[in-house]
């Protein structure tokens, strides 16, 4: 049996994480990351979804806590001054972040912790903790990634555009990532995702 070594920082943790209890899920925005997230959650609540502070304002139905902890930016600023973030980055505008506290205390108590995060992050994540599992979400075609952000009908036109052009970016970066998932049928991702969380 793998020995588990508690956690504390960053910078001294590499190689100290069982492999597959940290996992970075990430992807370009509008491919279905948070869909997917929810449907997860419901079927195993044992899963931790680490709940991510931003500096976005909250969309309709947003619950503060719950969607994020939304905070503003001289709040944030003062958080990362203080080393409270595990990995954080400005995406589209705004700034992103995981808690670090929580998300250590978690994984050392010995919980399957996911990460749903922008790539700048999930690359920090991946140099810091070598052994998390990280997994790309990846639409079928850019045209599809567009409707779909489209009819979340979410989003200003000017933040669709950031998204879409940070997408292309993004994209370009998937075979960093452990394994690549297309998120074409729901159904048929989801299955893939459970595979490689619990296969
Ligand atoms: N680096 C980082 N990215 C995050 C974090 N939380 C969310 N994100 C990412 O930030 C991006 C924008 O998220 P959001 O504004 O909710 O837009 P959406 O992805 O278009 O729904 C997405 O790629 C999220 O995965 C975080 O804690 N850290
Ligand atoms: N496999 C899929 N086929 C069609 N639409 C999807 C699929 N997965 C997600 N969607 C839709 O795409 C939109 C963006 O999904 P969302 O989960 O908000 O993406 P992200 O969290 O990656 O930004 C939502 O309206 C969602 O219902």
């Amino acid at each position: 049996m793998m020995q588990v070594l508690p956690i504390q920082s960053a910078a001294t943790t590499k190689e100290c994480l069982p492999h597959g209890r940290l996992i970075v899920l990430t992807g370009p925005s509008g491919v279905g990351k948070g869909t997917l997230m929810r449907v997860l959650l419901q079927r195993h609540p044992e899963l931790y979804y680490s709940v991510s502070m931003t500096t976005r304002s909250p969309r309709s139905g947003e619950i503060n806590g719950k969607n994020y902890y939304f905070v503003s930016r001289s709040k944030f600023e003062q958080l990362v001054a203080q080393g409270e973030f595990l990995e954080w980055a400005e995406f589209a505008g705004n700034y992103y972040g995981t808690p670090r506290e929580v998300v250590l205390n978690q994984v050392n108590s010995g919980k399957l912790v996911v990460l749903e995060i922008e790539l700048e992050g999930a690359r920090q994540i991946r140099a810091s903790f070598p052994s998390a599992h990280s997994i790309f979400i990846l639409p079928p075609s850019f045209e599809e990634l567009e409707k779909r952000i489209r009819g979340r009908a979410q989003d200003s036109e000017e933040a669709i555009a950031r998204r879409l052009r940070r997408a292309q970016e993004e994209i370009q970066a998937a075979d960093e990532f452990d394994v690549q998932i297309v998120n074409d049928d729901f159904e048929t991702a989801l299955n893939a995702l459970e595979a490689e969380l619990f296969g």
